[in-house]
């Protein structure tokens, strides 16, 4: 498999460290707000390339991280008076419900920056010893001109960093690209104690500890989107080799972003459609479909139009399955058969180049073409190849359609409301027997139907 490098800016070839093996480290969110449609893209591009190693007979070892001591998470407790932590859990459990409705398998670990405190303070001691970091009131900054590799990441010089970056402009440093590595405490802000008094960590520092406690000082692959190549990837990088004198990361993977009238789309910026709204509109494989007939370094225009698109395809891929589901037995077939061997070798050599994900949808598509004409024509063995490839191999190495129905949910509150109004319409004409066995059957079907003086209400199974 060839995969474009960031640090290189070259197609590689994917060697990892340990045969078979493949450690992987993905950026996850910021938690305090629901994640949005630009979250969810590398959310199901790394699931996919994940499932895809898995394919190939890799093990795949992944963690994501949730970023819960951060200034923003902080903000919102102080206006919501309650502690850092509760806003954190608030929203990891709903970052959890709406990974679990997009499909998206959760990694191996997924750790919280709070866990590793005390590693994180460890390691920032080493890196004082080392002569890579300066405590300054309080505060430890990373010395960037104390790694020569500095940059190497972006492919930048320092002074194109100064210009083109936000850098935190603060007395205290040394050096405009200097980074906290621990800051002091502040009033009304979560602190740990430390030898340099209480405070608390850094963002950048975090990542390189949770990855490499976990997976070693040598990662295979670290991804995330192209917003955190810098500064966070950079400083992450120097942290890290700075800390253990190895190289970081063999491959690191980047998803162009999601962009709205031409700026990132971004929980800061708040010109956010939240994923959940869009589970409901377009469904999880719609979703999917969208981001991956797109190759994940190019950007996307969030496009409405776009999505519904991909939403009735997904419909029409379902209901090819269906068909063929209420047509045929689902008999296992010969697998290794030349046209089959055929598909397979062309879905991997899309996959195998970048990740092409595009290409590999387009296969997908052109199957379920010859399912369907397969299936007009009665050719039975042709249609059991097809469906045995899109069913139980291609798709779900790209994570579609594994709950055959979930791009299919409807919101059938509006059909309610409208059968509610039409019984209203039936009990003010005094046809009282119809409006009651519309109850009735509404009630047989679980639906239970209440009437009150500001009109009638709905409940499924008699929930309140
Ligand atoms: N518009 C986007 N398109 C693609 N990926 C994105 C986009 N926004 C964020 N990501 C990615 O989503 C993951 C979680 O990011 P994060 O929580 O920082 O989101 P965010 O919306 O940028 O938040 P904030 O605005 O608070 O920084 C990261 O891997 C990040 O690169
Ligand atoms: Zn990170």
């Amino acid at each position: 498999m060839f995969l474009k490098n960031t640090l290189t800016g070259r197609l590689e070839k994917f060697e990892p460290l340990e045969p078979n093996v493949v450690r992987m480290y993905v950026c996850g969110p910021t938690v305090y707000g629901l994640i949005h449609v630009g979250n969810a893209r590398p959310m199901i591009v790394f699931d996919a390339l994940r499932r895809y190693f898995e394919y190939r007979n890799y093990r795949v070892i992944m963690v994501q991280n949730f970023t819960d001591i951060d200034d923003k998470i902080i903000n919102r407790a102080n206006e919501w008076g309650v502690d850092f932590e509760e806003v954190a859990e608030t929203f990891i459990q709903e970052y959890w419900r709406d990974a679990s409705a997009l499909g998206i398998r959760a990694a191996n670990f997924t750790p919280k920056t709070s866990d590793f405190v005390p590693e994180i303070i460890d390691a920032i001691e080493q890196l004082i010893r080392k002569g890579h970091a300066y405590v300054v009131d309080g505060d430890v900054y990373f010395d960037v001109k104390s790694f020569p590799k500095y940059g190497e990441l972006s492919h930048r010089s320092l002074d194109e960093m100064i210009a083109g970056a936000r850098v935190e402009v603060s007395e205290k440093k040394r050096f405009a690209l200097d980074f906290a590595l621990w800051k002091a405490a502040k009033p009304k802000e979560p602190a740990w104690n430390s030898p340099w008094g209480k405070g608390r960590p850094g963002w950048h520092i975090e990542c390189t500890i949770m990855s490499t406690k976990l997976l070693g000082s040598t990662l295979d692959i670290h991804a995330g989107g192209e917003d955190l190549i810098f500064p966070h990837h950079e400083n992450e990088k120097a942290q890290s080799e700075a800390l253990t004198g190895k190289p970081f990361v063999r491959y690191w993977l980047h998803n162009a972003l999601v962009r709205i009238s031409g700026d990132k789309m971004s929980k800061s910026l708040g010109n956010i459609f939240v994923l959940r709204e869009a589970l409901k509109k377009f469904g999880a494989d719609g979703l999917k479909l969208y981001f991956l007939s797109k190759h994940y370094r190019s950007p996307i225009d969030f496009s409405i139009e776009s999505l519904e698109a991909n939403a009735k395809a997904a419909r029409r891929v379902l209901e090819t399955f269906k068909r063929f589901e209420s047509k045929f037995s689902l008999i296992p077939v010969p697998k290794n058969e030349p046209w089959m061997n055929e598909q397979r070798q062309k879905f991997i050599e899309a996959l195998d180049n970048d990740f092409n994900t595009p290409e590999a949808i387009a296969q997908i598509f052109e199957l379920v073409g010859f399912l369907n004409r397969f299936m007009d024509e009665s050719n039975e063995e042709g249609a059991l190849r097809a469906y045995h490839l899109l069913r139980r191999e291609f798709c779900p190495v790209l994570g579609l359609f594994e709950a055959g129905t979930r791009s299919e949910e409807t919101d059938v509150d509006p059909l309610l409301r409208l059968i509610l109004d039409v019984r209203k319409e039936l009990r003010e004409r005094k046809l009282y027997d119809l409006a009651d066995s519309i109850r009735n059957r509404l009630k047989s079907l679980g639906i239970e139907v209440r009437d009150t003086r500001e009109g009638s209400t709905y409940s499924f199974h008699g929930e309140v």
